[in-house]
């Protein structure tokens, strides 16, 4: 279970200080599937950043299994299970997606589970398993090989910012497969995902929407969905693949 209480993040711009994430407070309980969703500018990616320990919070605390982790860097987290696919994914010069996928699955596995995960995510291992993740991947080959590591790690507590940004809609459909197995399969672990996406709302369990660095809602996704859609903060892009 992950809990966050009293989350606070400010940024120093000139003489003013920028309010990020004011005050905020949630529980993620485990086999959760949640989507936090909001405005542009919302906070939304600042949270999932703090969540990782990407980001450190002005204040408030953390907690992972009722473990204090807000002091916990980002290696330390990632050893406890919490792993974050980037909105824009970082390329790795040097690195094959076969070493990325081992890397991230912590020991050797095999070529046919290596291209078992690629498969998952669309992508024929063949033409990629000895590529090097450099920038001669395009942004949705790399958003699809990120999400390969992430189901090669099998972590207790999942966090994608914005995963349909940049992907095709082949893709998109495909991811949407990937995210509704993923939530069949959830185990003890939790799932967080932010996103715009009402295919991805659809299958949320519980839906948090931010509004100015705070929760404005935070709740079933059947209760909370019909609320938000149509409304500011369900945007433009929500329908952008349908
Ligand atoms: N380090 C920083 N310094 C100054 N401003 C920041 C910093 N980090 C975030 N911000 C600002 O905080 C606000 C929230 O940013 P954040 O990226 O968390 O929003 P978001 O809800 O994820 O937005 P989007 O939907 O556009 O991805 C934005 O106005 C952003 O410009």
């Amino acid at each position: 279970m992950l809990e966050l209480k009293n989350i606070s993040f400010h940024v120093t711009e000139g003489n003013s200080q920028v309010d990020i994430i004011q005050d905020l407070s949630l529980t993620v309980d485990n086999r959760k599937f949640v989507v936090i969703t909001g405005p542009n500018g919302s906070g939304k990616s600042t949270l999932a950043k703090i969540i990782a320990g990407i980001e450190q919070p002005t204040s408030g605390q953390i907690l992972l299994d009722g473990q204090d982790i807000t002091n916990k860097s980002i290696t330390e987290r990632a050893q406890m299970g919490i792993s974050f696919a980037f909105q824009q994914p970082v390329r790795f010069r040097g690195l094959q997606v076969i070493d990325l996928l081992r890397l991230a699955a912590g020991k050797k596995i095999s070529h046919i589970k290596a291209c078992d995960y690629l498969s998952e995510v669309g992508l024929c291992a063949n033409d990629y398993l000895n590529r090097e993740v450099n920038s001669s991947l395009s942004g949705g080959e790399l958003k699809r090989i990120e999400i390969a590591t992430i189901l090669a790690r099998k972590t207790n507590l999942s966090i994608f910012d914005e995963p349909e940004a940049g992907i095709d809609l082949w893709s998109f459909q495909n991811l949407i497969r990937i995210f509704e197995k993923m939530r069949a399969e959830i185990e003890e672990s939790s799932i967080i995902i932010i996103s715009h996406q009402e295919r991805i709302l659809q299958i949320a369990d519980e839906i948090i929407v931010l509004a100015d660095g705070r929760v404005q809602e935070h709740g079933a996704g059947k209760d909370i969905l019909p609320k938000i859609m149509d409304t500011e903060v369900s945007m433009p892009m929500c329908r952008k693949f349908q």
